[in-house]
């Protein structure tokens, strides 16, 4: 972070993040503190300098480990306490969050002490801070899709909170045509559909999670940049990428840092965000400050501007 912050730099504003997973916020204290908490034997103490994956799968395989560390009410609220703390640091006044249910219900969790201790920390930043945040839990792909309509059903109880629902994890091989019931039913439940599509997998995925799955935004996104003609349709239709500079660096997803500007330039509505930052080593701000030597200051403000236009609150 710069030292001396201008006000009219992104850092330094009130930005909203759209497109961030709770498991990605268990930083290496986290991790220690739960590992010996929970006197794991199989998973051993981390240091940043210790994530060895080059791309999603490798990543994932890492998460998905780090994802088994959580255990009890107290281990969610602590890991959404050190999200909402970041947060503040960052100029983020709203979130839409990520989680993953079936991480945590496939090992025998419930999805109450699960939903507990996230809303235990976001009644308290709202109460300390007037910090506020929305929920929009995330179909795994590779998981079974009866334990998905499962936590779903379950979700309902916890309607305020919940905004809408998302589909993550490996791209491939599961195209997003394999979830359309599954969508169906979130939309008739009333929640608003995002999905996870074109990080690894191709534009079909894209096109698939608009018209099969009717998702509002896409996560990722990158490619649609083969596509002209879904490059006009998101364009047209309006439909904002969350796009996650580090994240698509650390991943192998991009090794060009000015496709962002060019899919801006395009016309499309991008906001920025920081995926699983506790990984990246990187919070918000760090993924404006990669990209913003392609960016006008114009543009960087429209990208701020976009996080909110682009949440699904009603009163931005
Ligand atoms: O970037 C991602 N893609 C797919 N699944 C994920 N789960 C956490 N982060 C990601
Ligand atoms: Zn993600």
């Amino acid at each position: 972070m710069r030292p001396f912050p201008n006000p009219h730099e992104p850092w330094a504003q009130d930005k909203a993040e759209l497109h961030m997973h709770l498991e990605g916020c268990l930083e290496p204290d986290l991790w220690n503190k739960f590992q010996r908490k929970h006197s794991y034997l199989d998973i051993a103490p981390v240091t940043t300098v210790t994530y060895p994956f080059t791309d999603l799968s490798s990543f994932l395989a890492w998460r998905y480990q780090g994802d088994r560390l959580l255990n009890d009410e107290e281990d969610f609220f602590d890991l959404t306490w050190r999200y909402v703390q970041r947060a503040l640091d960052n100029h983020i006044v709203y979130a839409e969050l990520f989680f993953d249910p079936q991480a945590h219900t496939a090992r025998g969790v419930s999805l109450d002490t699960v939903m507990s201790g996230i809303i235990r920390a976001l009644r308290q930043a709202e109460q300390r801070y007037g910090w506020t945040a929305r929920l929009i839990p995330n179909i795994l792909r590779d998981h079974p899709l009866r334990t998905a309509e499962d936590d779903l059903a379950h979700l309902e109880a916890y309607g305020d909170w919940i905004v809408g629902v998302g589909l993550d994890s490996r791209e491939l091989p599961y195209p997003p045509r394999l979830f359309r019931h599954l969508f169906d039913q979130v939309r008739r439940k009333g929640w608003h559909v995002v999905a996870h599509a074109g990080e690894e997998g191709p534009a079909s995925y894209i096109w698939q999670a608009l018209d099969e799955l009717g998702a509002e935004r896409i996560d990722h996104g990158i490619h649609a940049m083969d596509d002209p003609v879904l490059m006009g349709r998101l364009k047209i239709d309006r439909i904002p990428l969350t796009i996650c500079p580090w994240s698509n660096k650390r991943l192998g997803v991009t090794t060009d840092l000015s496709i962002y500007y060019k899919l801006f330039h395009e016309g499309l509505v991008l906001t920025i965000n920081s995926d699983d930052p506790a990984y990246f080593s990187s919070y918000l701000n760090a993924n404006f400050e990669l990209i913003s030597p392609y960016f006008p200051p114009d543009a960087l403000q429209q990208l701020i501007k976009n996080s909110f236009v682009a949440s699904f609150r009603t009163d931005f």
